[in-house]
């Protein structure tokens, strides 16, 4: 049995554990494999039969077993969220329900994915038994140690060269693209065009860069301060003030740009949220469900990069607690001064009628937009996690958009891909709310002029969102 699994876990009961008697692990490399094998295997079947958010069960799971060097916890992360991303496909293989089908996704998950820990991919095939010649795999990327970063896979460019791989060593098995994501994604989420479908699937089943915000700092002096860290920050082709930070993980903490408020995490997807709402330099706005202050934060920011001494300022509610905390604390760090919480305390608007520039409505939805970086939430989430939320998402739009005054603007947003939760809950609302109209925007992106725009993943390498700017007359 690997070494990973320890006392922490003792109250996992004995299903939750691999079952390994027909395995003999002799070299270093084979234990560590059998090791790794056995976490990934057990924080697997927590996400997946307990519900939770592998966010959370990999980052309880590192917190209580801190033995784990940084090579084990990206062995264990990385391969973990793969197998999600996977999932789709590696499914048909676990039907088998033995430990060789477990170390087939394994091998599997690793071979696509052209992770750089050979030695520990080679143990997992040899645990298999799997005949990898068969469809010619041999991917290598230039660490071996699985230290450094992986360089580019030539292997498998695209999803499409993947899915050929999985059809031609798992043969008689049959792989589709469409299979990664469930089916019920393609019901309330439907796309027509083959391609463009394709290019959902490749986008749904990679990650995004990191994407970040320069405030109170010239971007291009930001990038120099990052570079000269070993950030690979570059700028993005679409906003003055958004950093592309790459893709390995960064301890913000240590970063002095981060500290001193001049850096803010935000998807380059939902910074086109802010971008849409367009304040003004002296504008009084309400972002209604502000979370943390994402949001709050970049119109702040954006009324102060029009005049340094802006008048604006924006009000932040949210029913929780916690969020709202936290953002007072970036709000501070950044030292944005225009920015105060009034926090819901019922369907009352906690703020006055009639009265904001500008209202941002970032409505809970089914966040299906994100699943690139939560790639278990399309297993754990049903077709309900859509279903259910266009009543309360209309029921929040409407008692906001009283806090509109005359001329203002009322922006509805989701991080949701789904037409049931965005362009329906828009146009239920303007069937009924006769003040209001629909203001066309420009996509930056695709350059589209449009008066519903979607964010899809694949135009940009972002999240997915949506957003609609009305005007009340
Ligand atoms: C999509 S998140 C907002 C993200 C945030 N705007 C940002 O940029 O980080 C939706 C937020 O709506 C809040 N929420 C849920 N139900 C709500 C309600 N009935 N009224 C107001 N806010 C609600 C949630 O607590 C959550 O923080």
């Amino acid at each position: 049995m690997g070494d990973s699994l320890n006392s922490s876990q003792s109250n996992s009961t004995p299903k939750d554990l691999l079952s390994i008697t027909d395995v003999q692990a002799e070299t270093t490399s084979q234990k560590r494999a059998l090791s790794y094998a056995n976490t990934i295997y057990l924080l697997f079947h927590q996400v997946m039969d307990k519900q939770q958010p592998a966010d959370r069960v990999v980052g309880e799971y590192f917190r209580i077993n801190k033995k784990h060097g940084s090579k084990d916890r990206r062995v264990i992360r990385e391969s973990l969220f793969a197998m999600f991303r996977w999932w789709g496909w590696l499914s048909k293989l676990s039907e088998a329900q033995s430990s060789q089908a477990w170390f087939s996704m394994l091998t599997a998950t690793a071979t696509i994915e052209s992770h750089a820990w050979h030695d520990i991919i080679q143990a997992w095939g040899e645990f298999s038994g799997l005949d990898l010649s068969k469809s010619g795999s041999g991917s290598k990327s230039s660490s071996s140690d699985g230290s450094g970063p992986d360089a580019p896979s030539t292997a498998f460019p695209c999803v499409s060269s993947k899915c050929e791989w999985m059809n031609a060593q798992f043969s008689p098995l049959k792989f589709d693209t469409d299979e990664l994501v469930p089916e019920w994604f393609w019901q309330v989420c439907p796309i027509e065009d083959a391609a463009q479908r394709l290019a959902m699937v490749q986008s749904l089943s990679s990650r995004p860069p990191i994407w970040s915000r320069a405030q109170n700092i010239d971007t291009d002096t930001a990038i120099e301060q990052l570079n000269r860290v070993d950030v690979p920050a570059k700028s993005s082709d679409y906003f003055s003030d958004t950093i592309n930070l790459g893709h390995k993980s960064i301890n913000l903490n240590g970063l002095p740009l981060y500290k001193e408020g001049k850096l803010e995490i935000q998807d380059l997807g939902s910074q086109v949220i802010g971008h849409i709402c367009a304040p003004k330099e002296s504008d009084l706005w309400w972002d209604t469900c502000s979370g943390a202050g994402g949001k709050s934060l970049q119109l702040r920011s954006l009324m102060l990069k029009q005049n340094v001494q802006s008048t604006g300022s924006i009000i932040a509610s949210d029913i929780r607690r916690k969020p709202l905390e936290e953002l007072a604390k970036r709000a501070k760090r950044a030292g944005f001064k225009g920015i105060s919480v009034s926090p819901w305390k019922s369907d009352e608007l906690p703020v006055p009628h009639a009265h904001f520039d500008g209202v941002l409505v970032d409505a809970p939805c089914s966040c299906t937009g994100t699943w690139r970086r939560n790639p278990d939430m399309r297993w754990i989430d049903a077709v309900e996690a859509v279903q259910d939320k266009p009543e309360l998402q209309l029921d929040i739009l409407r008692r906001c958009s009283q806090a509109v005054k005359r001329g203002g603007t009322l922006v509805y947003a989701t991080c949701s891909l789904s037409p049931l939760e965005n362009e329906e809950v828009v146009n239920a609302f303007l069937a009924e709310q006769s003040e209001f109209t629909i203001e066309s925007s420009t996509h930056p992106f695709t350059g589209n002029e449009t008066e519903m725009l979607t964010v899809f993943p694949f135009e940009a390498d972002t999240d997915g969102m949506f957003v609609a700017r009305m005007r009340r007359s």
